[in-house]
């Protein structure tokens, strides 16, 4: 049997890995899809906010999957092809593994290439990187993760170009040809992209004659990929041990207005700092829960989800930035939540 294609969704914090698989998973001939997701924080959120029903879903919360957890990769492959092979789960025509936001894509992409067990049953097909068109140019400034992920990628998807200027996008896509000629840039707003585009788009290894891989702008414009000579010297994430995933809970319904409150004052202060705010809130007068999204100064408009993922209804938030203090994050939300509190159902 060929092995099973692998397609690994990278893309920084808040770049709208999620969103873009939400949409991918949707279409009828996606269903034969088994999706690994890897979340960065005690609380896992992705995999609940992931809302189409897919059987093959699976979590990997033991920490970042580009360092810690290469062997739990691996052995996660492996059982899914066992159980499928056993009749245990559907026959898997494609897995898709989306990374953390902060993963360096390298260590995936050398295991899925040359882990002996697992190259026979798999193959890596593509590394299809998220580029938010709000925040990107920052984000590739600042953090080495950000630039390693473009320079992993087959096909880099531009998000927010809704929300971005032309010459925002422009400049933008002219950082990515420099960072990594090879790969295909695309835009895909809210994941609005057909799936074959994605999966059956350039492949991360391609023959030597695959026009698709060929550099988009010449090679001799090419700088150094891994690091672009404008980010050199920069604080690396890595050497700053400050980035930390903090998780927030409130077990009664919040108020509309001490949400707002409270983000508002995240954001006016700290939005630097904030490198992508997510959660299901329990907003006091809703039967469902909402989800927050913010990435540094953008908090983007609440949604609604059909349904409580499960029996859990308390209010879970989680903040991943740069010396945000747990103490004064909770501190700060339980003010708004005492400023604000929620009116007694009547
Ligand atoms: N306007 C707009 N919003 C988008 C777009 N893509 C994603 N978003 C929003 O951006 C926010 C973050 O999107 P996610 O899909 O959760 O991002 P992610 O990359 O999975 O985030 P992490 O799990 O933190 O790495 C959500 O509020 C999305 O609705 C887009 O193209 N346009």
């Amino acid at each position: 049997m060929a092995p099973v294609p692998v397609t690994v969704l990278t893309g920084f914090l808040g770049s709208g890995k999620t969103t873009l698989l939400n949409r991918l998973l949707a279409a009828p001939d996606m269903a034969e899809t088994a999706v690994i997701i890897n979340e960065f924080g005690a609380i896992a959120l992705d995999h609940l906010l992931v809302e189409q029903a897919i059987e093959n879903t699976i979590t990997l919360q033991s920490g970042c999957v580009c360092c810690t957890i290469r062997g739990d990769l691996v052995d996660t492959l492996l059982s899914l092809h066992e159980r499928s092979a056993r009749g245990e789960i559907p026959r898997i025509a494609r897995v898709v593994v989306e990374t953390t936001g902060l993963a360096e894509p390298g260590a995936i992409i050398q295991t899925l290439t040359e882990d002996r067990v697992l190259t026979p049953l798999f193959r890596l097909h593509g590394v299809v990187t998220t580029l938010d068109a709000v925040n990107g140019a920052a984000q590739l400034a600042r953090y080495a993760e950000a630039v390693k992920q473009i320079a992993a990628a087959s096909l880099v998807l531009l998000t927010k170009t809704d929300l971005a200027g032309e010459g925002e996008v422009a400049a933008l896509k002219e950082d990515v040809a420099r960072l990594n000629p090879t790969a295909l840039i695309e835009a895909a707003v809210s994941g609005d992209i057909a799936p074959d585009r994605v999966f059956d788009g350039p492949a991360w290894e391609p023959g030597d004659h695959d026009p698709q891989w060929l550099p988009a702008t010449p090679f001799g414009n090419a700088r150094p990929v891994a690091v672009a000579p404008s980010h050199r010297g920069r604080m690396r994430y890595r050497d700053t041990p400050t980035v930390e995933a903090v998780c927030l809970t409130l077990d009664d319904p919040v108020s509309p207005e001490a949400l707002s409150l409270w983000l508002f004052s995240l954001v006016s202060l700290r939005a630097a700092d904030l490198l992508r705010l997510k959660g299901l809130v329990n907003l006091a007068g809703h039967g469902q829960p909402v989800a927050v999204h913010g990435v540094q100064h953008l908090i983007h408009p609440l949604r609604e989800l059909a349904d409580w993922p499960d029996d859990d209804r308390r209010t879970r938030l989680v903040v991943i930035g740069r010396d945000l203090p747990a103490a004064g994050l909770r501190e700060s939300l339980m003010a708004a939540v005492h400023a604000h509190p929620a009116r007694e159902a009547a």
